[in-house]
């Protein structure tokens, strides 16, 4: 019989984001951010290909990425009452980290299987930040996917696509539990 990791589980089975607006500073220091980046990177990968890489935001770079949104909301025609959020997700964090879904070319590997090595980065970020004991929380955004704020705010490359912004701090409240899936709905056992 299996042995199985009892504490790896239970985590599992009632892990549970933070949203990034309730986090605060303190933030990890570099030696537990090597720590959960060690984790994040452990993860399946197709052709060990590692088509994804991290840019680590600390707060001057939010700032200048906040500072960056106004311009951007208007060239868009972002509505007006999503300007002030998505300026705080910048502006109110002490830190993020960005998952960059980095495609590498290659004939066996396609693309598609390359982000969705990226979006398991995410979670394994996500889910070593939370399991370490800070509270995380995996962002999108208009402006993560918008080019000019990708390409000249951080640097990605034409190719490049952020996959998530992992939200990481310390956690004020826990938040109440969100309704999850309904497993009849979502499973089929073929069993022939
Ligand atoms: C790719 C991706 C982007 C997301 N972007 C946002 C976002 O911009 N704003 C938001 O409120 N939640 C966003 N979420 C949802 C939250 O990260 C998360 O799924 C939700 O808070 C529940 O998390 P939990 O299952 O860890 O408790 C996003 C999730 C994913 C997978």
């Amino acid at each position: 019989m299996p042995v199985p990791n009892q504490a790896a589980l239970d985590f599992l089975l009632t892990r549970r984001s933070r949203p990034a607006k309730t986090l605060r500073a303190p933030v990890p220091d570099r030696a537990t951010l090597d720590m959960l980046l060690s984790a994040a990177a452990r993860t399946p990968d197709h052709g060990k290909l590692e088509p994804w890489r991290f840019i680590v935001l600390g707060k001057p770079a939010l700032a200048r990425l906040a500072g960056m949104i106004p311009d951007r909301a208007a060239a868009l025609n972002i509505a007006p009452d999503k300007l002030e959020k998505s300026i705080s997700q910048y502006r109110d964090a002490d830190l993020a980290i960005v998952v960059v879904d980095s495609p590498v070319a290659s004939e066996k590997v396609p693309k598609v299987e390359q982000t969705y090595s990226a979006g398991a980065v995410c979670l394994s970020l996500l889910n070593a930040t939370l399991a370490a004991g800070w509270g995380g929380n995996w962002l999108s955004g208009w402006a993560s996917h918008d080019r000019v704020f990708c390409e000249d705010g951080l640097g990605l490359a034409p190719d490049e696509r952020i996959a998530g912004l992992i939200h990481i701090g310390t956690e004020t409240n826990a938040p109440p539990e969100r309704p999850r899936p309904d497993l009849a709905q979502k499973v089929t056992w073929l069993d022939a």
